[in-house]
């Protein structure tokens, strides 16, 4: 490991003085390349070296969620006049392919930096701020393990973790969360997932295409319910034929039971009993666990480290980026945000070259089943804002690659200023929706409008992006 500028105290912790201090391995540890040669740096990370997204979040959830694809594909495959089926399901088999590829790759991030980066120190344990040193006006860093590093800049890069209703957190059961549920020892027979967002859709796809029998517990009327009100809609619709879906439900206790499960009850009398009790119900950003008081920064009111477009937190030098401090808890925009925040650190805190979040138009994908995707305003915004509006819901099934799937759930729908073609948003839930949306975000982000974008260009026909080219043709525009 490099030592540069340590020093030891006696009471064997060390103080070192660095230009930069990164807290957080995930989107972060990205932002030192050969710029930042020159610069002493220190990563701090409490968790395993990669963050979320590598570890416990989207990599090895889409490497489940192919795997779900793959089991429903057999068990659907009579539809196409193919005899096929899923006899067993190898869940260790499984644990072992997706972890089996990123376990290397953390492991090997993190002693690249720990072994290969002369200029770089890794410390493993918790830091908080502890004010500024008087003597030279440096942020003071201190990790639970006792060392001290006092830094010229900080990048808040933290993350955020899973939330926890405190009927559960209270009640002594074992629950799991998207940290451990992917490296559960075998299969349950029963799952109960509580909450109904992008965690619980996914996981509910992942576990009950794999077998097991899945309970999706949802506080609301409907499972996505932030998303496009059709999609929810058709969302909820289609998951509780798939599997067992309680809406509106209020839970009330949650207990062990003598045989091994877990009881929750609600609100209305009755009760669901799983082996296996997943929480999806929202993630917290970390910045409450920093000491920010320290060096004066008070989160927002939803709990974000507060920043600027550029980065730049209240206190001069601070950065923040990613969950910590985003609107979005998205990996794109983590790592979008990691590179402005590298530029800004390159051109200095008050430079006027500063570069800026682009946040006009980030967009989304859910990997559950059918896939789901949108960008922009849902309906119910674009009307709000009073604009006149032309939308178009154009169905899977009555395109040529619709029709060979036998789609009869998904839809397109897309959404433009009747006036102007300029495109608001877009919306879809079928097959591949997470790539057939691309197009929309480069039009959006490029200012193409609906009738150029639908008539500039060739379509590949009989691909499914054709959907896309529909909806866009069925809106109603002005001459
Ligand atoms: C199950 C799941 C699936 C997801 N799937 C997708 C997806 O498909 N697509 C998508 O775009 N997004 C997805 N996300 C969201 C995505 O993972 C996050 O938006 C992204 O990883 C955030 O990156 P980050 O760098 O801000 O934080 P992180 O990657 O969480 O990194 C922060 C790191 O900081 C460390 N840390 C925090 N506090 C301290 C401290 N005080 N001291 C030392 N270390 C600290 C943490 O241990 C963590 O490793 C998913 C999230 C989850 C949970
Ligand atoms: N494919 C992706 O891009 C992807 C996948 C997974 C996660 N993520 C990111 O991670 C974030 C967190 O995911 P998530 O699913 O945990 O959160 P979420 O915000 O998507 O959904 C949380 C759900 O839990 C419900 N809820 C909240 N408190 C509850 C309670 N006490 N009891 C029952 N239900 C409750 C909410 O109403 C909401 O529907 C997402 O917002 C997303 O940004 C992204």
């Amino acid at each position: 490991m490099a030592e540069h500028g340590v020093r030891r105290r006696s009471t064997a912790v060390t103080t070192q003085e660095v230009d930069l201090a990164i807290i957080g391995s995930g989107s972060g540890n990205s932002i030192p390349d050969e710029r930042f040669d020159a610069s002493s740096i220190a990563i701090f990370e409490e968790g395993v070296y990669g963050g979320t997204c590598l570890n416990v979040g989207c990599i090895p959830t889409k490497m489940f969620v192919y795997a779900a694809d793959v089991a429903d594909s057999a068990r659907s495959s009579a539809r196409y006049g193919v005899d096929a089926s899923v006899n067993t399901v190898d869940w260790r088999a499984i644990v072992g392919r997706v972890f089996g590829r990123i376990d290397p790759i953390a492991q090997s991030g993190k002693e690249y930096r720990t072994d290969r980066c002369e200029n770089i120190t890794v410390y493993t344990s918790h830091v908080q701020f502890d004010g500024r040193d008087a003597d030279t006006g440096r942020y003071r860093l201190v990790t639970a393990a006792g060392d001290e590093v006092l830094a010229q800049q900080v990048v808040i890069a933290a993350g955020s973790r899973s939330d926890v209703p405190s009927i559960i957190a209270d009640s002594g059961i074992r629950y799991y969360t998207n940290s451990d549920v992917m490296r559960l020892p075998e299969l349950p027979k029963r799952m109960a997932i509580v909450g109904s967002g992008y965690i619980a859709a996914e996981f509910a796809h992942v576990f009950a295409s794999l077998g097991v029998d899945v309970t999706v517990i949802a506080r609301s009327g409907r499972l996505l319910r932030a998303l496009d009100d059709d999609v929810s809609e058709r969302f909820t619709q289609v998951a509780s034929e798939a599997w067992t879906v309680r809406l509106n439900a209020t839970m009330t206790g949650a207990a062990d039971q003598p045989d091994g499960s877990v009881r929750l009850d609600f609100a209305d009398g009755d009760s669901v009993d799983a082996d296996v009790v997943l929480v999806a119900v929202g993630r917290t950003p970390n910045g409450d666990r920093l000491n920010l008081e320290s060096i004066d920064v008070t989160l927002t009111d939803d709990g974000r480290v507060p920043c600027d477009e550029h980065g730049r937190t209240p206190a001069t030098g601070v950065w923040a980026l990613g969950d910590v401090s985003s609107p979005y808890q998205l990996k794109h925009v983590a790592n979008h945000e990691q590179r402005v925040v590298q530029a800004n650190l390159l051109h200095g805190w008050d430079s006027p070259d500063l570069v800026s979040f682009d946040h006009r138009y980030v967009p989304f994908a859910v990997f559950t089943h059918p896939q789901i995707a949108a960008v922009g305003l849902t309906e119910a915004q674009a009307r709000a804002t009073g604009r006149d509006i032309t939308v178009k819901v154009q169905n899977y099934g009555d395109v040529a690659y619709g029709w060979a799937m036998e789609d009869t759930t998904g839809f397109c729908k897309v959404i433009a200023d009747r006036g102007t073609g300029e495109l608001l948003g877009a919306h879809l839930i079928g097959p591949q929706a997470s790539t057939v949306i691309q197009p929309v975000i480069q039009a959006m982000s490029f200012g193409l409008g609906a009738r150029e974008m639908a008539r500039g260009q060739y379509w590949i026909h009989p691909a499914m992006p054709e959907v896309l080219e529909n909806a866009l043709l069925g809106l109603e525009l002005d001459d």
